[in-house]
This record gives structure tokens, sequence and C-alpha cells, in this order.
């Protein structure tokens, strides 16, 4: 299958269909958006509590790499076991599909993600100089926090969901104190994106990154990722459940990992929240 897909599964809560919004806008004073990826199968729902949990509950019936869009998510799930708040207007989606890699590379993925999401805003008029990459995969506007990834394994799937505060930043009284601030894109910049324009320019540049994955492994993909990370050769603060590092953000090794050099030594860190 090339260019559009076959009609997706549009959904809005009582049958009705709708337009495909997989396929690229029309009249759009943007480029076109390259084709859909081949293959790759598309829902839209009206509500849902969490794109992730629907993911899961879609996995015994799916028959490919799938996108799943909802228009309101009520459960938004984030990072360890956080809520994510979803004002209306905000994208919320998640893809999931069978990675070629094994578990322990699955968590480069995390850079694929956050890569696509970046030339996807590019894409949709968002300066490039404006936009940022906060170790492993928050996607920062003018510093702030435009958008989160998560990603959760099941079986031999992996789900990825991405929410970026396309119209509202969430209620501050929402969000865990001392998380990174949130900032939304129509406020920030005045660019008003639909999700499903977002989710047009989003699913080719993830195919796109994930084939350079699959294809040449890592390096090209840590090398992308490098050039648009935040406050790299600067200094941040890495937190663990049990411990927090301040030092100069180094690099990401071979296996994506935070290469600190703190004032003990270097310190590489797999998994970590990063502040600033
Ligand atoms: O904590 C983070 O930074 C990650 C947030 C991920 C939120 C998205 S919104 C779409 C998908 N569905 C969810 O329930 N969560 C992810």
């Amino acid at each position: 299958m090339s260019g559009k897909p076959e009609m997706p599964g549009t959904e809005d809560g009582k049958g009705g269909a709708a337009a495909s919004p997989c396929a690229p806008s029309v009249g759009d004073a943007l480029p076109p958006a390259a084709p859909w990826p081949a293959d790759t199968g598309c829902t839209v729902l009206a509500r849902v509590d969490s794109t992730m949990a629907e993911a899961t509950r879609r996995l015994p019936t799916l028959a490919g790499p799938e996108w799943i869009l909802a228009l309101r998510q009520e459960a938004g799930r984030g990072r360890q076991g956080r809520g994510w708040a979803d004002p209306p207007g905000n994208f919320a989606a998640t893809h999931v599909f069978r990675p070629a890699q094994g578990l322990p590379e699955r968590a480069l993925f995390s850079f694929v993600a956050a890569l696509a999401l970046d030339n996807a805003l590019r894409d949709l008029g968002v300066p490039a100089a404006r936009l940022s990459i906060k170790w492993p995969n928050d996607v920062l506007l003018d510093g702030g926090k435009l958008a989160g990834i998560l990603l959760e394994g099941a079986g031999d799937h992996l789900s990825i969901g991405f929410g970026v505060n396309l119209a509202h930043a969430p209620d501050p009284a929402d969000l865990v104190p001392g998380l990174h601030p949130p900032v939304a894109l129509a406020a920030a910049t005045g660019v008003r994106v639909p999700p499903e324009d977002l989710l047009a320019r989003l699913a080719p540049a993830f195919a796109r990154w994930r084939a350079q994955l699959d294809d040449y492994g890592f390096g090209p993909i840590r090398t992308a990722w490098l050039a648009r990370a935040a406050r790299l050769g600067a200094e941040i603060r890495a937190r663990t459940a049990r411990e927090e590092w301040r030092g100069t953000f180094e690099t990401i090794d071979a296996t994506g990992a935070l290469v600190l050099k703190t004032a003990q030594g270097t310190r590489t860190i797999p998994a970590a929240d990063v502040f600033f």
C-alpha cells in the first residue's frame, strides 16, 4: 500500500465514521505531508481513557502497526506512574507495533520517537531553533515542556505514547510539583495545529527514523539526537528514585544512557528524570 492508507477505523464512540485523519491535509499552506506509512493502520477515537490502555486492549486483534489518536483523553498516563493532563485540542496518540529489536534495544525507540516528533513539528512550521530535546525524549519549546513520550512494552509489542500541548498547557494544579514547566504551542508561537495534522506528519517521520534504526542501528540516530539535545555540555541534574547527580551533560552512549561528568567522576545513567 502506498500513499493514503485504506480507510482507517475512525470511531466517534457512536459508530459513526469521519474523514480519514491519516491523509495529509488538503489546502494547507505548508508543503504536503509525506505519504502515510505502508501497512500502518489508524484509528481516531472521540474519547478514551488512555490511548496506551486502548493499544493494549487492541493487541489481540491487531493486524499490523497501528496509530491510535484520541480527541479527548480522560485518564492519560505519564512516566514513572504519573498522570498526564490532556486539555481539549492537545495531541494524544499511541503507536503500537512489533519491533525487530529485542527487549534491551527497545529503549532506543525513545530517541526515534523524539526525533520524529521534532521533525513533525518543524514540518508544521515550528522554528527548529526554538525546539530541543531533553534526555531522553521530552520535546521542549523555548525550554518549556511541549511534549512527553511514554514507552510501554506488552509481550512482543511496543506502545509509544505521544502527548503534545498543541492548544493548552496543563493547569499547574494538575502537575506534580517540581516537574519541568509546561508550555503550549499555540500560546508560545501562534501556530495552531489540529491533532490530525500533527499525526499526518508524525507517522511518516516515525516510520523514516524507525527504518534508520532497523537498517543502520543506533549510530545515525544518536548523532541526530545529539544535534537536537537540550543542555549538551551544560550542567544538569539527573534524579532517580534513590539518588540525584549534578554534573556536565557530556553525551549519550551507544545504549542511549546519559553520560554525566560529576565532581566524583563520570556517571553513566540508564534512566532518570533530568532537571536544569
Ligand atoms: O510523562 C511524560 O512525559 C510522558 C507523557 C505521555 C503522554 C501520552 S498522551 C498519549 C499517550 N496516552 C497516555 O495515556 N499517555 C501517552
